[in-house]
């Protein structure tokens, strides 16, 4: 997250103040040139709201139609990722400013007001400098009048900084200290309390996860073991090897994508956390000999079982399982030259014959461990979607327990803390089926401040890894 902008320099360029006004540059024939940056943050916005477009899978493709890069780029970034992060606490500061609902507010002009208010409120830009843009970019498409409510709002919203707004908007913070955590934050409420839920007598690291979602987050790289180690691939790209996972080399940034040991296969794109949940998988001790049966339930897009497959050994093979069809191509694409077999089936019914040793249930969540690499998505969730979930996850760990061998280990994982997906869910199959729960903690050696086990959770603001929850389950 950017620095929120400090209140003497917010005084300092009011937007009324013409004497600190910089010139606009113009075209030839006197109109106002568009501000590209702006143009591009504002477009994804308005996909986002149109369409349910995902923010990150927009924004590399406008930037590189428009032609914009290097510092340009890293703005418009910054714009459109910070106004779809920090949207609740924009709508709300906007809706006060405008004085009226949010949803009384044309959506088009929604889009350019939470960029506006996302440079006020959370950036050092000067405060002339955002609403001029704002105004001039809704001026070229709709005209004045509505430029004008534009400028009305942004300067309304100029006149107080994001601390003032928060003491004015939000819950109090000793009667609702996770509401207002939530509103300072900009996360739905649900979220919040879902984290503090799980962080249980350490709720108090509540602020913590929450700007450890705001903030932008490292790119983890794999090393995949057999074709690169991570001391190497750090010299290659000039990153860093990561804390725990033997693979995993972190980048402050860039396009891992343009990286040749991305595009020749070498390594890829992984979080460290979900690097560690495949190994975890490999790490589990059976009762009885490694047979070499791995099983992937949920394999899409492919990122843990090209990990399983390229740690699988003695000529033995794992099997992917992926009900989209365009998810298992992805799987096919990331194990193209790995021991890894893709079955395009549902997990729950897969027809495949029992007896595997390791089994890994990656089950699809609410993703709320991963929000900072998904901009939109903490807006875009709603709590009715766990109990779907939570249904689908106990459906597909109870198949994964049946697939398994007396002996064998399934490892039930989540991208998601929400206690719902996580212990719930194990505590269910737990006693459904009488297994025995291993220590999961042991599976990540030299991670520290893994919970009070027998689970493991990882944290963002701990680890520096996406919040991934695991469980080691044995079958009797
Ligand atoms: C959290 S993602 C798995 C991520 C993957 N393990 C990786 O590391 O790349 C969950 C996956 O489960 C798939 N899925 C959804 N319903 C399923 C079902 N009934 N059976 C098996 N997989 C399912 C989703 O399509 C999605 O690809």
């Amino acid at each position: 997250m950017s620095e929120s902008r400090r209140p003497s320099k917010a005084a300092g360029s009011r937007p009324g103040d013409k004497s600190r006004r910089p010139k606009r540059p113009r075209t030839p024939e006197g109109g106002i040139v568009r501000d590209e940056v702006r143009a591009v943050a504002r477009d994804v916005l308005r996909a986002v709201r149109e369409r349910d477009a995902y923010a990150n899978l927009v924004l590399p493709g406008l930037l590189r139609e428009r032609g914009i890069s290097g510092r340009d780029a890293a703005l418009a970034t910054e714009l459109a990722y910070g106004a779809c992060r920090a949207q609740g606490l924009l709508d709300a500061v906007i809706e006060r400013s405008a004085g009226r609902p949010i949803d009384d507010i044309d959506g088009a002009l929604l889009d350019t007001l939470r960029i506006g208010a996302y440079q006020l409120l959370r950036t050092r830009i000067g405060a002339h400098a955002a609403v001029a843009t704002s105004v001039d970019l809704v001026r070229a498409e709709f005209g004045s009048g509505k430029a004008g409510f534009v400028n009305a709002v942004l300067r309304r919203v100029s006149e107080k900084t994001a601390e003032q707004w928060i003491a004015v908007l939000a819950p109090d913070s000793v009667q609702d200290p996770v509401g207002h955590l939530a509103f300072e934050y900009a996360h739905p409420v649900w979220i919040a309390q879902a984290f503090a839920d799980a962080l249980g007598p350490r709720a108090g690291e509540l602020r913590d996860v929450l700007a450890a979602d705001d903030a932008r987050p490292a790119v983890h790289l794999i090393a995949r073991p057999g074709a690169i180690s991570a001391a190497e691939l750090a010299i290659l790209t000039g990153g860093e090897v990561g804390p725990y996972s033997p693979y995993a080399v972190h980048l402050d940034g860039g396009d891992p994508g343009q990286l040749e040991p991305i595009r020749t296969g070498a390594a890829g794109v992984q979080d460290e956390g979900s690097q560690l949940v495949a190994r975890a998988l490999t790490l589990a001790p059976l009762d009885g000999p490694d047979g070499g049966r791995w099983l992937d339930l949920c394999a899409g897009p492919g990122g843990k079982v090209a990990l399983l497959g390229a740690l699988q050994t003695d000529g033995n093979r794992v099997d992917a399982v992926e009900p989209a069809e365009h998810r298992a191509e992805l799987v096919r694409k990331t194990t193209r030259d790995l021991p890894v077999d893709v079955h395009v089936v549902d997990g729950r019914e897969s027809g495949l014959t029992p007896g595997y040793d390791r089994i890994l249930v990656d089950a699809p969540c609410t993703g709320l461990g991963a929000l900072r690499r998904r901009p939109e998505a903490r807006w875009r969730r709603q709590p009715r979607d766990v109990a779907e979930l939570v249904r689908l996850q106990r459906q597909l760990l109870s198949a994964a327990i049946e697939l398994v061998r007396p002996g064998g280990v399934v490892l039930y994982s989540t991208c998601s803390p929400h206690l719902s997906e996580t212990v719930g869910v194990v505590a269910d199959a737990v006693r459904r089926f009488g297994l025995t729960q291993l220590d999961t903690r042991e599976l990540l050696p030299g991670v520290p401040e893994l919970g009070d086990g027998p689970a493991a959770q990882l944290w963002p603001h701990r680890h520096g890894t996406d919040a991934m929850f695991l469980a080691a389950l044995r079958k009797p």
